[in-house]
């Protein structure tokens, strides 16, 4: 099969971009593993496949499948990629887009400096919709949530704050994250058992109430250059904790994400990310029969 794509990024998190407007194109799981390669394909984090609205209130709907080829519900980085890419496409001048993700429905906004604010959804902390296994396990409270104590296959021991930002994510303190064992600890959080659906693992350095660093290891992709919905759930975590203001930057290796949340009786705010979004080049390419 013969197609055209568009390589974009949001502060290093890379994507292929799909145009499916025009009807999907049929891709098999195989398929969006190839062209995420890096040595056999185009290379990316994500895939995203943009395709018309689904229904009344919305504007378009797009896919979003991690670099192994499976489908996921959420990707900020992505969502912000995807705004972007529909008004330079020509697909539409509305802003806001409304679109809706496997996870529900997003809204987006090109801003007059370039960036783009995505209203990324409200946090959801019910470890059954995250979902968490807490079962035998005693958390202890910092601020207004929950640590738990999660053994890891090596032996070692990770104390995770965990929460669904419409996908998986378990959030912990470090002092450095320059010294943190993101690679080590990474997929032994990803795949850890207690998460039946896998899990994003942010490593969250506090530099003052308006300043983070992080990194984060993706379920589905390893480590990224930056991971929006990460940030979200990372400053989320940290306001919850008592550490940060409602708003603040996150300093990740590619880039500044600016994420806002401002927390109510019933932690249901939605959860603002405000941050780049660049295409880097279009190409075409022959994608291999794989099942
Ligand atoms: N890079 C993304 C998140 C992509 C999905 C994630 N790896 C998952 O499996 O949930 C972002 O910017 O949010």
């Amino acid at each position: 099969m013969h197609i055209r794509f568009t390589k974009m990024q949001g502060a290093g998190n890379d994507f292929v971009v799909l145009d499916e407007t025009r009807g999907p194109l049929g891709l098999s799981h195989a398929q969006y593993r190839w062209l995420a390669d890096r040595h056999f394909g185009v290379g990316a984090d994500q895939i995203l496949s943009v395709r018309p609205s689904p229904g009344p209130g919305l504007d378009f709907e797009y896919l979003i499948h991690n670099a192994d080829g499976g489908e996921v519900e959420h990707c900020g980085n992505g969502a912000r990629c995807f705004v972007r890419y529909v008004h330079d496409k020509g697909l539409t001048t509305l802003n806001p887009v409304r679109v809706k993700v496997k996870q529900g429905e997003i809204s987006l906004a090109l801003n007059h400096d370039g960036r783009v604010t995505v209203d990324m959804g409200a946090p959801v902390f019910a470890l059954e919709r995250v979902p968490f296994d807490a079962s035998g396990l005693v958390s202890t409270t910092m601020g207004n949530v929950e640590r738990w104590p999660l053994a890891l296959p090596d032996g070692d021991e990770a104390l995770v704050c965990v929460l669904s930002m419409g996908n998986p994510h378990a959030v912990q303190l470090v002092d450095n994250v320059d010294t943190a064992p993101v690679l080590v600890q990474g997929p032994q959080i990803e795949w850890h058992p207690r998460f039946p659906a896998r899990v994003n693992a942010g490593f969250l350095q506090i530099v003052n109430r308006g300043q983070v660093r992080l990194r984060v290891y993706e379920r589905g992709a390893g480590e990224t250059l930056a991971c929006g919905t990460g940030a979200c759930a990372a400053v989320v975590t940290g306001i919850r904790l008592g550490l940060l203001d409602a708003k603040v930057d996150v300093h990740t290796h590619g880039g500044v994400l600016t994420i806002e949340w401002v927390d109510t009786p019933a932690h249901d705010a939605p959860v603002f990310m405000t941050g780049p979004a660049t295409t880097v080049f279009e190409g075409e390419i022959d994608v291999p029969d794989l099942d």
